[in-house]
């Protein structure tokens, strides 16, 4: 095991208009932006893989391990500061996709309470002071990556699932459903982009931060998005989530004469038993496998509506005090091994669903729908799930990736329908048409 050094300094009152975005300059940066705020980092001073149904239980003993064996100078001692991985795990235990956790070499924060930098050497010799941590900052600042020309070349392909496969994926999941035995199911497909000249990811990342600001911006590994759902955050004592599950497409309204974005939301999404019910199998199976690490947990009794630039959806939002044990709270890595997979991307009941999944979807989610994120070394973290996003494959092909949830009351032709609006962050940020 690599024994880790860091050091973490403020940066004082760097806020721009386009905040921690300024540092997203690089195509190997990582990254985990919402709001202007968040995490950018590169290079990296270690890395964790794993496969199989102990991945999450792996990965959380490592980092205990590196933890403990780091040494860590952190006056700041905020979620974020100090010692963090970023990490991304594979949907499945049958994946044959590494989850991995990585140690940067270099962390621009910036939060509430300002913003700072973080510098990790596994180097025992190395001086750790503030004025090394910048120049190892300013280091990488001095190579930009370039933009991406967009010829207009660029194609989309159907990838391991066509759209007729997808269809018939569904309706035999709407049949399995109506046969009894489970009431929700998640169908996912791919597409495949091939780009003429390598992906501009640090562009793509910072269009979709700009346009998707109430979504959680990310970038771990070649796995890049922008997700509107929060599988779990842990900050000090308190974990929060936002379930999301229910859609409707912004680009394809039937609006009454008169009638307003909202109102029309709230009539048809808000509105319907079947987006109500998909959205009930997703808060149940997020607050039950919560439950017992929490003393006290809140959500709200009716979902509301979120607005996104391609969907609305039914969103709900929960907070939750979490239990001590030996005086410490569950760790977010913990925490998101515990919840994973939620309805809102598996199913109900999750065993039978992500059985009929395997059989019916005949894709290798890889880190689609897993958790993407980042822990630091007190456990505090966000761990997102990877949803609106794409697998950087090579630098000209990239695998984007969209499911939706399936009930009794679904239709094939819908739900492909629901695909393609779930596809659109990635495809408008990489300038790709149907
Ligand atoms: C599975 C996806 O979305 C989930 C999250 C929100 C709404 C969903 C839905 O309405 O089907 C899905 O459960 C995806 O974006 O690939």
């Amino acid at each position: 095991m690599t024994s880790l050094r860091s050091i973490t300094v403020g940066l004082g009152d760097s806020s721009s208009a386009t905040g921690i975005l300024d540092y997203l300059v690089r195509d190997d940066a990582h990254c985990w932006i919402r709001r202007g705020e968040g995490l950018v980092a590169f290079g990296e001073a270690a890395r964790f893989t794993a496969t199989g149904p102990g991945r999450f239980r792996a990965a959380a003993a490592w980092w205990q391990e590196t933890v403990q064996a780091a040494q860590v100078d952190n006056p700041l001692g905020t979620p974020g500061t100090g010692l963090v991985a970023f990490g991304s795990f594979a949907f499945s235990k049958t994946s044959a996709h590494e989850s991995r956790l990585i140690v940067p070499r270099v962390v621009v924060g910036s939060g509430a309470s300002g913003a700072w930098l973080t510098f990790i050497t596994d180097d025992g010799a190395a001086e750790l002071s503030a004025d090394r941590a910048q120049a190892e900052l300013a280091g990488w600042l001095e190579e930009v990556s370039a933009e991406h020309s967009r010829e207009g070349t660029d194609s989309l392909r159907a990838g391991q699932v066509s759209e007729e496969a997808y269809k018939a994926a569904v309706a035999a999941g709407v049949e399995r459903i109506a046969a009894g035995g489970l009431s929700k199911l998640v169908l996912a497909r791919d597409v495949v982009a091939d780009l003429a000249s390598p992906i501009a990811t640090a562009q793509v990342l910072r269009e979709l931060a700009a346009r998707y600001h109430d979504c959680w911006t990310y970038s771990v590994d070649g796995l890049i998005g922008s997700t509107p759902e929060m599988l779990i955050k842990v900050e000090d004592n308190v974990a929060r989530a936002r379930v999301l599950a229910g859609t409707l497409d912004r680009a394809n309204t039937h609006k009454i004469e008169g009638e307003s974005d909202a109102a029309y939301a709230e009539r048809v999404l808000a509105g319907s038993e079947k987006q109500q019910r998909e959205h009930e199998f997703a808060i149940d199976s997020l607050t039950r496998k919560l439950e017992p690490y929490t003393s006290a947990m809140t959500s709200h009794s009716e979902p509301f509506v979120l607005e996104l630039p391609n969907v609305w959806h039914l969103a709900s939002d929960v907070s939750a005090e979490l239990t001590l044990e030996g005086g410490r709270p569950p760790s977010s890595l913990e925490l998101a091994e515990a919840v994973h997979p939620t309805a809102a991307v598996c199913g109900s009941p999750t065993e039978t669903a992500g059985a009929l999944i395997r059989e019916l979807e005949q894709m290798d989610r890889g880190p689609y729908a897993g958790p993407v994120g980042w822990t630091d070394a007190a456990g505090n973290g966000e761990w997102g799930i990877a949803l609106r996003g794409a697998v950087v494959e090579t630098p000209t092909r990239v695998r984007l990736y969209a499911g939706c949830g399936i009930v009794e009351a679904s239709t094939p032709e819908a739900e492909l329908a629901e695909t393609w609006a779930k596809f659109r962050p990635m495809m408008e940020a990489l300038g790709l048409r149907r």
